[in-house]
């Protein structure tokens, strides 16, 4: 569903150079696909979430959704950022039905579809009768989430969305963002640091190197639910570790069995 070709980004800097953050890179997401992008920080992750979103323009290159090359965000692409940005003259349900109302829903169905995601999210509906400045940052989050995953959309490009919760809830919004990403077939593109949350969510990892290096991709070929503490899904991280700490050079060069053969229990 997602296609990069040969994408290349600089930015220009205040000296006038400019400094390049991703260099020929070629990518596919298939519809449906889960795919997970990590990398240390700077690499560039959320620089291509926002060429995929049509944010911004590669310098060289095409990027791609069903084929057509994207010139502007779409409606077809829900960004979910690190930081809940909620309107805050609007109450909690208010926040989450604006986009469904911009799309023509009303009524029941739109009274429905707020409720439901409030309950997917963990919100009662007396929540949904506050405001933004009376939610703590956590809260927030899920709400923010909340309004994005109502829209049901094809693609949803989320920027580590869940890097400010505390453990629980964060392991509590994983299996609920894999049970609707099963249920509704949504391809999904998610920037994270960590190597748990990579090897927990993703079908396929891109490993973003710091730049202007290369990347890698791997397969992550384990059956859902994935146990944590099984052999299987430590083996996964370390496996992703070794990776994130290679030159990615190199490891480009010996990536090709992980994708093939996947990885072996
Ligand atoms: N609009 C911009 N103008 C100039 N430089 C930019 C711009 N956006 C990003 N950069 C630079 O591009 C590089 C990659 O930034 P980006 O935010 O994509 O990295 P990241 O991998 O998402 O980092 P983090 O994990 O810390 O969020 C950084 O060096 C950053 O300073």
């Amino acid at each position: 569903m997602i296609t990069l070709e040969g994408v290349s980004k600089s930015f220009r800097l205040d000296d006038g150079r400019s400094e390049p953050v991703l260099s020929d890179l070629s990518l596919n997401v298939p519809e449906g696909e889960f795919l997970c992008v990590l990398g240390p920080s700077g690499c560039g992750k959320t620089t291509l979430l926002n060429l995929i979103a049509g944010f911004t323009a590669p310098t060289k290159g095409r990027v791609l959704v069903d084929g057509a090359e994207i010139g502007a965000p779409g409606p077809e692409r829900a960004v979910v950022f690190q930081d809940a940005v909620l309107f805050p003259w609007l109450t909690v349900s208010r926040n989450i039905a604006f986009g469904l109302e911009l799309q023509g829903m009303k009524g029941r169905p739109l009274a429905e579809r707020v409720s439901r995601y409030l309950a997917i999210m963990g919100l009662s509906e007396e929540d949904g009768g506050k405001y933004p400045h009376a939610l703590s940052g956590g809260m927030s989050q899920r709400v923010a989430l909340a309004r994005v995953l109502a829209l049901e959309p094809k693609a949803l490009l989320m920027d580590e969305p869940f890097s400010s919760l505390d453990v629980d809830t964060r392991e509590r919004l994983q299996d609920e963002l894999l049970r609707l990403w099963a249920a509704h077939g949504t391809t999904v593109v998610y920037v994270t640091h960590s190597v748990e949350e990579a090897a927990y969510l993703a079908d396929k990892v891109l490993v973003l190197g710091t730049p202007p290096g290369g990347s890698a991709e791997l397969a992550v070929p384990q059956e859902r639910p994935r146990n944590r503490s099984s052999d299987e899904f430590r083996a996964m991280k370390e496996r992703l570790r070794g990776v994130l700490s290679e030159p990615l050079r190199s490891v480009r060069s010996h990536l090709s069995p992980y994708l093939e053969g996947g990885f072996h229990r």
